[in-house]
């Protein structure tokens, strides 16, 4: 049982919501699947799956419930339009709203208080996986959710991979997964993140402690996210 999460990012048209649920007809048995579209598709799309295997999530969400935030959104409102999911700390995340690790916690309280599962990413840059960091970069990411371990799943996406078509070798995933698995124990389901493709994803899933994947770009047509699934 694999989960399989694609990321729409900021892709997705009320047009696309067909190629949604071309996703939910094809949908292999015996996995998880969901989609996180961008918010403006959210309601509407988990109105179209429903009763289907397919779930979804948000991408981000607001610490707080409701207030004077312009253009945030918070996870009631993500759980209010349907969703299952909410992906927190993506790393375009990160980067374009300066999280720390206090809004971190932050925003996976909201998620968790919001009824819904936080997907928490985690991964290294280049620069730090060249310097031979990268297992220590990311173990101390998990501090964040080191409490949360039996609520969350976290996505371990090296930065450098991410719409790279550059995927790490199947070594440097076990080695994280596996450094991942000893700082978290046994429950939290782990993901690998990262130019994931229909091509390479039975390599990827069948890594020991990989549970599933998140994909980007290929989860925006309905072929390769079903091909990704099918691998699993
Ligand atoms: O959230 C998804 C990841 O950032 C991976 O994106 P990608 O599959 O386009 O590399």
């Amino acid at each position: 049982m694999a989960l399989i999460v694609g990321n729409w990012k900021m892709n997705g048209l009320r047009s696309s919501l067909a190629e949604a649920r071309r996703i939910a007809e094809g949908a292999p048995d015996g996995h998880d699947l969901a989609i996180c579209p961008p918010a403006t598709l959210l309601w509407a799309m988990s109105e179209a799956l429903e009763g289907s295997a397919v779930k979804t999530g948000g991408q981000d969400c607001h610490p707080k419930e409701s207030g004077a935030h312009t253009g945030r959104i918070s996870a009631e409102m993500i759980a209010d339009a349907g969703a299952s999911y909410c992906i927190v700390g993506h790393s375009e995340c990160r980067e374009e709203c300066g999280d720390t690790d206090d809004i971190l916690a932050a925003k996976l309280a909201a998620v968790l208080r919001a009824g819904l599962v936080p997907i928490f990413c985690v991964g290294e840059s280049l620069e730090t996986r060249e310097a031979g960091e990268a297992v220590s970069f990311v173990t101390a990411q998990l501090g964040v959710v080191m409490d949360l371990a039996e609520k969350v799943v976290v996505a371990y996406e090296p930065i450098w991979a991410i719409g790279t078509g550059k995927v790490p070798g199947v070594d440097d995933i076990a080695e994280m997964h596996q450094a991942m698995r000893d700082r978290l124990g046994e429950t939290t389901p782990l993901l690998y993140g990262g130019s994931v493709k229909p091509g390479n994803a039975s390599e990827i899933l069948a890594v020991p402690h990989v549970g599933g994947a998140l994909v980007g770009g290929a989860s925006l047509k309905a072929d390769d996210f079903l091909g990704i699934a099918r691998a699993g």
